[in-house]
């Protein structure tokens, strides 16, 4: 078994990563932080963990054994794990942040959209970014991981096989994207509040939102060229999940899409492509680290609509990060995370 840290224990992808590996057969947790709650039992706090996490929470500040972890996680807000990495993989720790850090090659981009100087821009290069679908093989040797973030990883798994057999208009891609408000994190704020959230619904960052990069390099890298992307994300009345739907032209008629979508993710444990005509629904994946896909080609026109479905807390998050230390431990993927998704 190795030793694990968990930075930022208290917040939605920290206590889902908790969840996760309570179950998992390889992993021991070690360390597990929280500033405001340093000393509480994390049981006490979150009564679901009972009888699985017997450990108290460590003032990140203090904490000293995050070196002796084969692994930190961290599931901060952006910027901090940036403040960290470098001590603890120059100890040999490896290290997978679920936050921003990491995740864009290009430095001036990554300041520009996350309005502060980024601590580490050398170790961009060398972090791995850890969508398993696409870079598996690197992600099996890297020491820094940059888990990508949950839009990015439901519009990126259901462009992908578009952009990269360049059968759609590659200049005009719109992604519709809804999320649950666990996506905006276990935090205090008036648009957060039930009242606001339940029975209502509204477009949000229309103008530019801090996923529109990432999405756009991801497919980027994908097509081989520079893709023209519209992103709308949305707050939707429900706790977890994502759903996307996404739209292209066709650029050929001739093109099985059922059978390219098929193709693409033949071996991918985590991608399930629906039969024909299918509708994903967000509690079908619910807290699980699936991503169930449909293609549809509406009155066999010229437009394709991708419909993606993911939990934003696990494949968007937590079971991804999980997933990639499977990888980078030569474990196999699916160890710990084979929980089937809860209905209703
Ligand atoms: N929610 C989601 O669906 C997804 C979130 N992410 C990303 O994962 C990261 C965590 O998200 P989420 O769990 O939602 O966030 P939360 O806001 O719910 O939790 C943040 C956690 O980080 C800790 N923390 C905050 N500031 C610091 C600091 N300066 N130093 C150390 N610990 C700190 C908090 O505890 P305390 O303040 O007590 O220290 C808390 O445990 C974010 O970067 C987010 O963008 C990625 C994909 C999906
Ligand atoms: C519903 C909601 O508010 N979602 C968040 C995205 C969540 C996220 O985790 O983004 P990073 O990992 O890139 O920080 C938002 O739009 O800001």
């Amino acid at each position: 078994m190795i030793k694990v840290g968990i930075v930022g224990g208290t917040g939605y992808t920290g206590v889902e990563l908790l969840r996760l590996v309570a179950q998992h057969p390889e992993m021991k947790l070690s360390v597990i932080t929280s500033r405001k709650e340093a000393g509480q039992k994390v049981a006490d706090l979150f009564p679901s963990l009972r009888g699985h996490v017997d450990m108290a929470f460590s003032d990140p500040a203090r904490v000293t054994t995050l070196i002796d972890c084969e692994l930190v996680f961290f599931a901060t807000p952006n910027g901090v794990a940036m403040e960290q990495v470098r001590e603890l993989l120059e100890a040999g720790v490896r290290v997978i942040d679920l936050a921003a850090d990491f995740r864009l090659k290009d430095v001036a981009e990554w300041e520009s959209w996350y309005a502060q100087t980024h601590a580490c821009p050398d170790l961009l290069e060398g972090a791995v970014y850890g969508l398993p679908e696409v870079n598996r093989d690197s992600i099996r040797s890297a020491n820094l991981v940059a888990n990508p973030g949950c839009y990015p990883t439901a519009v990126q798994l259901g462009f992908l096989p578009l952009v990269e057999t360049g059968v759609v208009d590659l200049n005009y891609l719109v992604a519709d994207v809804k999320s649950g408000a666990s996506g905006a994190g276990r935090k205090a704020e008036v648009p957060l509040l039930l009242a606001e959230v339940g029975d209502n619904f509204k477009a949000y960052g229309v103008p530019g939102h801090r996923h529109l990069p990432e999405i756009r390099q991801g497919l980027r890298l994908g097509a081989g060229r520079e893709v023209g992307l519209t992103f709308v994300p949305h707050l939707l009345p429900m706790i977890r999940g994502i759903h996307a739907t996404l739209y292209a032209r066709l650029t050929r008629r001739d093109v099985d899409l059922q059978a390219l979508f098929e193709a693409r993710y033949a071996n991918e444990p985590f991608v399930d492509i629906l039969p024909p005509g299918s509708h994903p629904e967000t509690r079908s994946v619910r807290a699980s680290n699936h991503c169930r896909i449909a293609v549809h080609r509406p009155q066999e026109g010229e437009m394709v609509v991708v419909l993606v479905v993911i939990d934003n807390l696990v494949k968007g998050a937590a079971g991804q990060a999980v997933q990639n230390a499977n990888l980078m431990f030569d474990w196999p993927e699916t160890l710990g995370l084979t929980q089937v998704p809860i209905l209703p």
